[in-house]
């Protein structure tokens, strides 16, 4: 039951795992990547709970000494004091540089330890052991670690590739409701901006999606496998991996808008940022006009948000949003740019869109 996803860049190739049982299985996966008997582990205090114990077990089989960091689970952990109490913490337990740490959790977890490793001692190795379904299909592959700032998302972090990483599958059946659906927002970003047959196959899948185990495990692979295929074509964002940001200029800006609390989840803002987006097309005559009436269908029967409405609590105004907008890393030479669609299955990076239009799609936005 257990698939493989290569990632073969050049002197950091890794493979991604996927299926259920593999936190059983950590011991022997991790093994030969150690030169001591030793990992530490950065995990938040939720999945400790539900997921420690059996990884630590697991790791004990092969002898392996495992101490680990729990830290408050949430966004809201994203940020510098976390950082600081994590790098700390890997100097205090003797992390020496050919030692791993291994990420256990979702992409919170995942984006902070690996910029951790990243920084630590100028830079050790790193595991991911993704727990949520965001970190399954998007967060733990490709290399992208970071903390948000006071002024936006992911503003401070590295390009860090994990040694391994261990999707295992059966940690999803511990995950809340919400959290599962917030990931699901990336699935369905993988469908629109590069495979109409997999958003198609989505639009009957997604709703059974969390009850059907080969269904999820396709749904993980074929995003990961999407995700590789750009990874390693353009690892460091030059060019085609951008297309990875669809629905991320707005969804960033709402989440940047509502402080990083739980009133809105990174999927769900990647969500009401692909429709967004899909509206920007149409309006701009890029994308058929029936497209985001298709999209917010089915965002609408997976249960994700589908009208800024229903983000509780007063949102800014439509300018205030597009000030947001410009702490995004597409922004070049002041201007910004969007990840928009031709298609369904077929995104493109939009250079020149004319702000009034966006700022007018706002504005309808917000008054639904
Ligand atoms: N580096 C990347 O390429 C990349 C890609 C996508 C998203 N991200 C980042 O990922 C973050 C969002 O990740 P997320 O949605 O996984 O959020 P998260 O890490 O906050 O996890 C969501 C919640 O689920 C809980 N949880 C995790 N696994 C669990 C399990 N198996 N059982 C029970 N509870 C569990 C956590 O404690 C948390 O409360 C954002 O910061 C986003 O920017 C990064
Ligand atoms: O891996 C990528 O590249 C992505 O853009 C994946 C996104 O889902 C992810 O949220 C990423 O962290 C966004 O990066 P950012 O540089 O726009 O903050
Ligand atoms: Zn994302």
């Amino acid at each position: 039951m257990t698939r493989t996803v290569p990632v073969p860049l050049p002197g950091r190739a890794y493979d991604v795992r996927i299926g259920p049982g593999l936190i059983a299985r950590a011991g022997g996966e991790v093994a030969p990547l150690l030169g001591r008997p030793r990992v530490a582990i950065l995990t938040d205090e939720t999945v400790a709970a539900h997921w420690l114990a059996p990884l630590r077990a697991a790791l004990g089989e092969e002898g392996i000494e495992a101490p680990a960091l729990a830290l408050p689970p949430g966004e809201g952990t994203k940020r510098w004091a976390m950082l600081e109490r994590s790098v700390e913490w890997l100097l205090a337990e003797g992390v020496e540089r050919d030692d791993l740490v291994l990420a256990l959790g979702g992409g919170v977890i995942g984006d902070l330890a690996g910029f951790a490793a990243a920084v630590l001692r100028r830079g050790v190795r790193f595991v991911q052991v993704p727990t949520t379904l965001l970190a399954q299909v998007d967060s733990s592959v490709g290399g992208k670690t970071g903390i948000n700032s006071s002024q936006g998302k992911n503003l401070v972090g590295a390009f860090h590739q994990p040694s391994l990483v261990l999707a295992d599958t059966g940690t999803l059946r511990t995950l809340a409701p919400r959290d599962f659906r917030a990931g699901y927002g990336e699935v369905l970003k993988y469908g629109l901006l590069g495979d109409a047959a997999f958003f198609e196959w989505l639009e009957g899948a997604g709703p059974g999606l969390r009850g059907d185990g080969p269904a999820l495990l396709r749904a993980v692979e074929r995003s990961v496998e999407m995700k590789a295929h750009i990874v390693l074509r353009d690892e460091r964002e030059a060019g085609e991996r951008a297309l990875l940001n669809l629905g991320h200029t707005f969804g960033h800006a709402l989440e940047a808008a509502t402080g990083y609390s739980d009133r809105l989840l990174h999927g769900e803002g990647v969500a009401l940022g692909c429709l967004l987006a899909a509206r920007l097309s149409a309006r701009l005559g890029l994308l058929p006009q029936e497209a985001p009436s298709r999209v917010a269908a089915h965002l609408g029967a997976v249960g994700l948000p589908t009208r800024l409405s229903a983000i509780p609590g007063a949102l800014p105004g439509a300018p205030a949003l597009l000030e947001l907008m410009r702490q995004d890393k597409k922004v070049r030479a002041g201007r910004l740019r969007f990840v928009l669609l031709r298609a369904i299955g077929e995104a493109f990076v939009a250079e020149n869109v004319p702000e009034g239009e966006v700022l007018s799609l706002l504005e309808d936005a917000l008054a639904e």
